[in-house]
């Protein structure tokens, strides 16, 4: 079989990918990728027919040689798959396809998607997020700053008392939203419903004192109808929200439980997604998988930092923002990722969490904007005098930056600020 078509001119209705692969031949190993991501094997069977063929092969229509390494040609392809081949709104069918099979193949020694097009109709045919920013700006009447998050730690091991009381005094030091870590989940000495409900209670206190909205994020990772159980749960005791860990929860949760019929926010955490987007040789790009995410439908997405403490340079962050933040994104100018319409699919709120502290904060501003959710676990908790004082110094670096201000000008007015700028250096 022959996928190779350099003359081809994808239309806007093919859904397209771009990758990098390494092997002896990049024409053979392109070839081949095309026909097992689709719907070929490793030898002519008889069972093909030419109206198969015609109608569903995909077409690889570039093939650019970038590099080598010893006998090995590196080389940036691209394929467009008609998009009669694909049950369009099942994704993890579809991504058993596009990114299925190929990752294994013997004769590619690297294999890593940089991007996916997704045309018009496979795009409306999701959901996509419920409330986007403007919709989780109005939950919390937030007009413009950026909101700020803390992660209640340690991750695992406080009482469900214990961690009540930190959420609180979090709210009240001046966080908007406080989630659970993403292995904190329904632990004997933490219990998902005595945990939502005592928080919740803690929310609603903080509430009335500080005179602002305040949200909780209460992660419900676990087996789907348990999954399903407890954002019951959550909703019963009146929350807004509900946390995902999204990659370990599949494809097919994220989705079935967007199309569910809660009201809720959905916050997602991308806990072993490096395990799939790190690789040099193997693996998908975190753009592609956020791709993925805005069609699934979730409203908050961690994207990165640039300066915290987890892995992900400027360039590849902003993409990540853009990507799930515009109606319209164009391609970029060394042709490896591909312009995408959104079709008024609503943004996903981008989530900077990782290795935070307050003097970070005018650089994540300045890099990724305003429209962003400031998370900090540690630089909050680790303050040296207290949850409380660590929420303080983070919301007043938060308020410098929209003030104008330099951190320090800001660290005269307030003295837990002054303390977190001499102890994180
Ligand atoms: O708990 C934290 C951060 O805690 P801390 O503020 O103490 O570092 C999150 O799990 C990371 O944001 C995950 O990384 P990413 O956001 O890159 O997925
Ligand atoms: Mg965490």
């Amino acid at each position: 079989m022959d996928y190779i078509d350099l003359n081809y001119t994808p239309n806007e209705n093919d859904l397209l990918s771009c990758m990098i692969i390494k092997g002896e031949n990049l024409e053979k190993l392109a070839n081949e990728i095309a026909g097992e991501s689709s719907i070929g094997t490793w030898t002519k069977v008889q069972t093909m027919k030419s109206d198969i063929y015609t109608k569903l092969k995909p077409k690889v229509y570039e093939i650019k040689e970038i590099g080598n390494e010893g006998r090995y040609k590196i080389g940036l392809i691209k394929i467009a798959y008609p998009l009669y081949a694909f049950e369009i709104n099942n994704m993890p069918g579809v991504l058993a396809g596009i990114a299925g099979n190929i990752f294994g193949m013997k004769i590619a020694k690297g294999l890593r998607i940089l991007d996916f097009r997704f045309p018009e109709e496979f795009v409306k045919s999701y959901k996509g997020p419920r409330f986007g920013i403007e919709g989780v700006r109005k939950t919390l009447k937030i007009k413009e700053r950026p909101l700020l998050g803390t992660i209640v730690k340690p991750k695992v091991g406080l009482r469900t008392e214990e961690h009540a009381k930190v959420a609180y005094e979090a709210w009240v030091g001046g966080v908007d939203l406080v989630k659970d870590d993403e292995n904190l989940t329904s632990q004997e000495f933490n219990k998902f419903e005595d945990r939502v409900y005592k928080t919740l209670e803690m929310r609603d206190k903080a509430e009335e004192e500080t005179g602002e909205r305040k949200a909780y994020m209460p992660n419900i990772t676990a087996p789907y109808r348990e999954m399903l159980r407890r954002a019951e749960i959550a909703e019963d005791a009146g929350s807004e929200y509900v946390m995902i860990d999204v990659v370990v929860s599949g494809f097919s949760a994220v989705q079935s439980f967007r199309e569910e019929e809660f009201n809720f926010i959905i916050h997602a955490h991308r806990a072993m997604h490096a395990a799939i987007t790190r690789g040099r040789d193997f693996g998908i790009s975190m753009l592609a998988l956020a791709k993925i995410y805005r069609l699934l439908g979730v409203d908050q997405l961690h994207i990165g930092t640039v300066v915290g403490k987890m892995e992900g340079g400027e360039k590849e962050v902003k993409a990540i923002r853009d990507e799930i933040v515009y109606d319209k994104v164009e391609a970029d100018n060394e042709n490896k990722f591909f312009n995408q319409e959104w079709f008024g699919i609503n943004p996903i709120f981008p989530v900077s969490s990782g290795g935070v502290h307050p003097k970070l904060v005018p650089k994540i501003v300045e890099i990724l904007g305003r429209d962003l959710i400031i998370q900090a676990g540690g630089g909050v908790h680790g303050h040296p005098d207290g949850t409380k004082a660590g929420a303080k110094a983070m919301r007043a670096a938060i308020e410098a930056v929209v003030e104008g201000k330099s951190l320090e000008e800001k660290a005269e007015e307030v003295e837990e600020l002054k303390k977190a700028l001499g102890y994180w250096k």
